[in-house]
């Protein structure tokens, strides 16, 4: 999968400019805060409808603007289709295909297909339980994506459950209530055995190339393991019925001290998923490398479990790779570099070219400003190339770096 081209519209710090993206690496180098990363954010933002950097709308929106949009010829194998995303925080966002009507944007997900390490997956080791909860959300969505309804609906009736749970604590408990809840506690059943049973699928798929990806990446002879640790006093079983029914025992086993504490006590939304090396665990154990080398296993982890679940021509998706290279030594760098490098598509930003080994190097492209991105020859990664224009941004293509060179 590819993306040839890409607009942004008021998104971030870009009022109005375009990007021809290529096939293999694309390199975006500048200073620290020029703009690199929110092109990267777009491009994940298109395939998965969220941030990799914030967790609600309104900043990926220019400052002062209401409304943005992201644009992006996309490809895979010989097909092609233009995707289109309004960002409209307080409002629907909206999604057109192929210049059609809008649709949801919810939509679009599943079309293109992208995975994204950033040094914010750190928190996926050192962060809450959610953090990690939604790195496995997420990765079932953009596999199945009829799965983000039910997430949705998951969310959804476990705010109303709560919500009830804390009148009881203040009203008291009459029996509309407890007709109410059980009510709830079916629907709540039903979405959260379908997102865990599409966690569990994601834990078993993820695991052995995970402990492949660490080997590779640090040459440790350590194993990377995962365990889901479930809010079920019994170990899930695998059946999406057996877990509804588990989920809805339990559920009413929890009853009583679900209204003392006013919260619901059982289902997806308590879980977490324990990262090990060996038998030692990560989080608070780990070093900072072999933290970093865990925390990107999972994404590379992630992008063979998508090659897995379509291997076609031109379905693998795009890898991009923010700000990643600075951390790493360069044993790490060296074979990160290896292994991102058979990926369709790359997006890597840096602020130090001398950070990104030389073999990703190819399509380089210095960010001086929003206004101003041009192409770095490769061998003289110190010397600028003529700017293009402000304004209307579109950065030469490879024909017309040709012509600039000849
Ligand atoms: N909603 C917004 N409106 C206007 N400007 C914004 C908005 N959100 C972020 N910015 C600006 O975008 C810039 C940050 O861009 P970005 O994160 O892409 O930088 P970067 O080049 O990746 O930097 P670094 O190398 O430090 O990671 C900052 O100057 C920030 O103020």
């Amino acid at each position: 999968m590819r993306l040839s081209q890409l607009t942004l519209n008021n998104y971030r710090s870009y009022a109005e400019s375009q990007f021809e993206l290529h096939p293999g690496p694309n390199v975006l180098l500048g200073l620290n805060g020029v703009g690199k990363t929110n092109i990267a954010e777009a491009v994940g933002y298109l395939s998965t409808l969220g941030s990799h950097r914030v967790t609600y709308d309104q900043p990926l929106v220019r400052h002062g603007e209401s409304q943005a949009i992201i644009r992006a010829h996309a490809h895979r194998g010989t097909q092609e289709a233009f995707l289109e995303v309004e960002i409209n925080p307080g409002r629907s966002n909206r999604a057109r295909i192929n210049r059609g009507n809008p649709v949801r944007a919810t939509d679009i997900l599943g079309i293109l297909r992208t995975v994204l390490f950033a040094p914010e997956d750190l928190e996926l080791i050192k962060g809450s339980p959610g953090v990690r909860r939604r790195l496995f959300d997420d990765l079932a969505v953009q596999l199945r994506p009829a799965l983000a309804r039910v997430r949705q609906d998951y969310e959804k009736v476990l705010k109303q459950r709560n919500a009830l749970l804390k009148s009881i604590r203040h009203e008291g408990f009459t029996e509309t209530h407890e007709s109410t809840l059980t009510v709830w506690d079916h629907q709540l059943s039903e979405a959260g055995s379908r997102l865990l049973r599409a966690r569990l699928e994601m834990v078993a798929a993820l695991r052995p190339h995970v402990e492949k990806a660490y080997q590779q990446l640090s040459g440790s002879v350590r194993t990377a393991r995962m365990v889901y640790e479930s809010s079920f006093e019994q170990q899930p079983p695998t059946g999406q019925k057996e877990l509804a029914e588990l989920m809805l025992t339990q559920l009413q086993a929890a009853r009583k001290q679900e209204r003392e504490r006013a919260i619901t006590l059982v289902g997806p939304h308590r879980d977490d998923i324990l990262f090990s090396l060996d038998d030692v665990p990560v989080k608070g154990y780990a070093s900072h490398g072999e933290t970093w080398s865990y925390a990107l296993s999972l994404r590379l982890g992630a992008y063979r479990v998508m090659v897995d679940d379509d291997p076609n021509e031109g379905a693998q998706p795009i890898l991009i790779l923010d700000d990643v290279f600075a951390e790493l030594d360069a044993r790490r760098r060296r074979r990160l570099a290896e292994l991102a490098g058979e990926a369709e598509q790359l997006i890597v930003t840096a602020a130090v070219d001398d950070d990104v080994p030389e073999s990703l190097l190819a399509n380089a492209w210095r960010v001086e400003s929003v206004e101003q991105i041009s192409r770095v020859s490769p061998l003289e990664s110190d010397v600028d190339s003529p700017a293009p224009s402000a304004d209307s941004l579109s950065t030469p293509s490879p024909t017309s770096q040709d012509d600039d060179a000849s």
